[in-house]
């Protein structure tokens, strides 16, 4: 039911309220999901982990770290029927160049791994510091389905850009 979409969209962003604005990126919050049994694997926020982390990365990191794996083979042990809930679109390109969350999720489908196999999104990237993200339009062509959950714009983009100037 739409009803459970949009309650993980704003568990999400209960998440993205915990990340500590800051100017150069956004503050983001995902929900880790498994849809056939409907529970919660992980959640993360923008730099809820050590390093300049995102809050896709994070989630899939801490459930990796539940199963004592590394985040880059976190594809191992996601159940079948694995969502990923992010407020903002996944990351296609960073300006840190650090690995983007496309890839991340892409990561999980390798080796004949199901992994992430629908990413439901709150609100397209703002053209801030990487230009149009093409991330949708790549996780598509890879299979991966992806749903915005309307609705939630508006608070997804104040909590986004709380540590940035009032233009
Ligand atoms: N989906 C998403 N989740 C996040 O947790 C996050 N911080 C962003 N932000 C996207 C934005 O494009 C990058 O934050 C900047 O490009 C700076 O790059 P770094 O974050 O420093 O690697 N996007
Ligand atoms: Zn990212």
């Amino acid at each position: 039911a739409s009803g459970d979409h949009e309650d993980y969209m704003r568990l999400a962003l209960q998440e993205a309220r915990k990340s500590p604005p800051k100017p150069t990126n956004f503050c983001v919050g995902a929900v880790l999901v498994d849809e056939a049994n409907h529970t919660i694997l992980a959640t993360g926020y923008t730099l809820e982990l050590p390093g300049n982390t995102h809050a896709e990365q994070c989630a899939l990191q801490k459930f990796a770290t539940l199963h004592d794996l590394p985040e880059e083979h976190v594809g191992e042990v996601l159940p079948p029927s694995t969502a990923i809930y992010t407020t903002m679109e996944p990351c296609n390109m960073r300006a840190s160049g650090n690995l983007p969350c496309v890839d991340r999720i892409l990561r999980t489908r390798s080796n004949g791994q199901t992994g992430i196999s629908k990413v439901y999104l709150g609100v397209k990237e703002p053209e801030k510091f990487v230009g149009e993200n093409k991330g949708r339009a790549k996780l598509e062509e890879a299979g991966v389905e992806c749903i915005h959950v309307p609705g939630m714009e508006e608070g997804i983009l104040k909590v986004a850009t709380a540590g940035h100037e009032k233009d």
